[in-house]
């Protein structure tokens, strides 16, 4: 294996001392409406989250220890930082946003990255979070002058256009080939994806797609960081107070955006023995591992329907009590990648994948969120997204856990129902 590489950003010396000041902001604050034109990073659910400008240090990892080795150089960092936090909520104070790579063999490095400014909003409670790296911060007159409006939406200028990686076809046929493998016996579950090019006629703007994705999806946890952008319903690790919690999602079918649906169905969904095996896979391989790191593991006694816009998976919470020094970050890093994302048994899964799909996943699937300088933190993990690749261009990615009983025609229709929440924010209207 080799080695993992470290790349701290190159204007912040190992010594770099991070001087950190939040402050209150009096006034109620309406986050989305406040998504700048230049945001570096974001993370928003329910209205609430954080926005983020500039960069006051970062750090990149690549190979088998990125994870280790993001989480050692923050570590560092935050023992040096000098904190003035008037606030003292979950995601004030010093903070790092992060996106890791799927593979460890992926030549996209992963990032941590703590923002020079965070506009916040917490329970209600709304504050300003500035960083200077061996200076003080500057506070603005007004954080508004950091956090200006967001963009406004323009309806949709001309209609995208698509090429996938695939034709429905050759996408099917790789279905059936993973499928065929798992018959015989390579692996009893693999999570297979496609990728989807779109080209924009406008110019993309991570502010309007983040402000569109958070408005259309306000249940999910909408994420950006450098290439990455999406509305993820999957909670790999969030930890607070020594606790740890994972939303494990698999098992999925398409539905009606709005309407209630038929109980009967729902019930019928739910006990669906396809569905509860891939589902069994995935939050077996959430409570197997984080036995390493937790004690008092707790699942829901049953999987819940959890339903999105046009989207329904089976779901499953687990909480833990977590192990002294444990890290959301260690969570994240030891679930990832769990079987909702690769399958089972994992190395077999990741071999099929690495063999099926045509590129590298990128930050598909793999761990998107923050982190206090505790270790506290959210890792969603990146689903339903895009790499934006350039200007007017951007990589759709999704897919499916197969198993012995997987249908090609029906995964294939689910790998698009999941592009939708991305097409429509790229689109900016209701139609995808
Ligand atoms: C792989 C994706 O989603 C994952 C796979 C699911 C499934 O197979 O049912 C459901 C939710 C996610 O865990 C994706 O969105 O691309």
């Amino acid at each position: 294996m080799s080695a993992p590489l470290t790349l701290p950003d190159p204007s912040a010396p190992a010594t770099a001392t991070p001087l950190v000041r939040t402050v209150r902001i009096e006034e109620p604050v309406d986050l989305l409406g406040h998504v700048p034109a230049g945001v570096s990073g974001a993370w928003l659910r329910h209205g609430q989250g954080l926005v983020a400008v500039g960069r006051a240090w970062s750090v990149r990892t690549t190979g088998p220890d990125r994870f280790a080795a993001a989480s050692a150089a923050f570590r560092d960092l935050a023992s040096r930082a000098r904190v003035d936090d008037e606030v003292r909520v979950r995601t004030s104070g010093l903070i790092a946003l992060g996106s890791f790579s799927y593979a460890g063999a992926s030549e996209r490095p992963s990032t941590l990255l703590v923002p020079r400014a965070l506009l916040g909003v917490h329970d209600g409670e709304a504050f300003l979070t500035v960083v200077g790296i061996d200076e003080e911060p500057e506070l603005p007159a007004s954080w508004r002058d950091l956090f200006p409006s967001s963009p406004v939406d323009l309806p949709a200028a001309s209609p995208l256009e698509l090429e996938a990686d695939h034709t429905p076809d050759e996408y099917q046929a790789l279905v059936q080939q993973a499928v065929d493998e798992i018959r015989s016996g390579a692996a009893e579950k693999v999570v297979l994806s496609e990728r989807t090019s779109v080209r924009t006629p406008e110019p993309l703007s991570p502010a309007l797609l983040l402000t569109r994705l958070a408005r259309a999806y306000p249940s999910t946890w909408v994420y950006h960081l450098e290439d990455v952008i999406g509305a993820s319903p999957e909670m790999l690790a969030q930890t607070e107070d020594g606790r740890v919690f994972s939303r494990v999602l698999a098992g999925s079918r398409p539905a009606a955006d709005d309407g209630e649906l038929d109980e009967a169905d729902r019930r019928a969904f739910r006990a669906d023995r396809k569905e509860r095996s891939e589902h069994a896979y995935a939050v077996d391989s959430v409570v197997e591992r984080l036995e390493d790191l937790a004690a008092e593991i707790e699942v829901s006694a049953e999987p819940f329907v959890l339903r999105l816009p046009g989207l329904e998976h089976l779901a499953s919470d687990v909480s833990a009590r977590l192990h002294e020094g444990v890290t959301s970050l260690d969570v994240a890093a030891r679930l990832h990648p769990s079987a909702a994302v690769s399958g089972t048994p994992r190395e077999q899964a990741d071999e099929i994948i690495a063999r099926l799909e045509p590129h590298d996943r990128g930050g598909y699937a793999a761990p998107v969120g923050w982190m206090d300088a505790s270790g506290d933190g959210q890792w969603a993990i990146a689903l339903r997204m895009a790499h934006l690749t350039g200007d007017r261009s951007a990589v759709l990615q999704a897919g499916g856990g197969l198993v012995a009983a997987s249908d090609p025609v029906s995964e294939h229709a689910e790998a698009l129902a999941k592009c939708r929440p991305m097409l429509r924010s790229l689109r900016g209207d209701a139609e995808a």
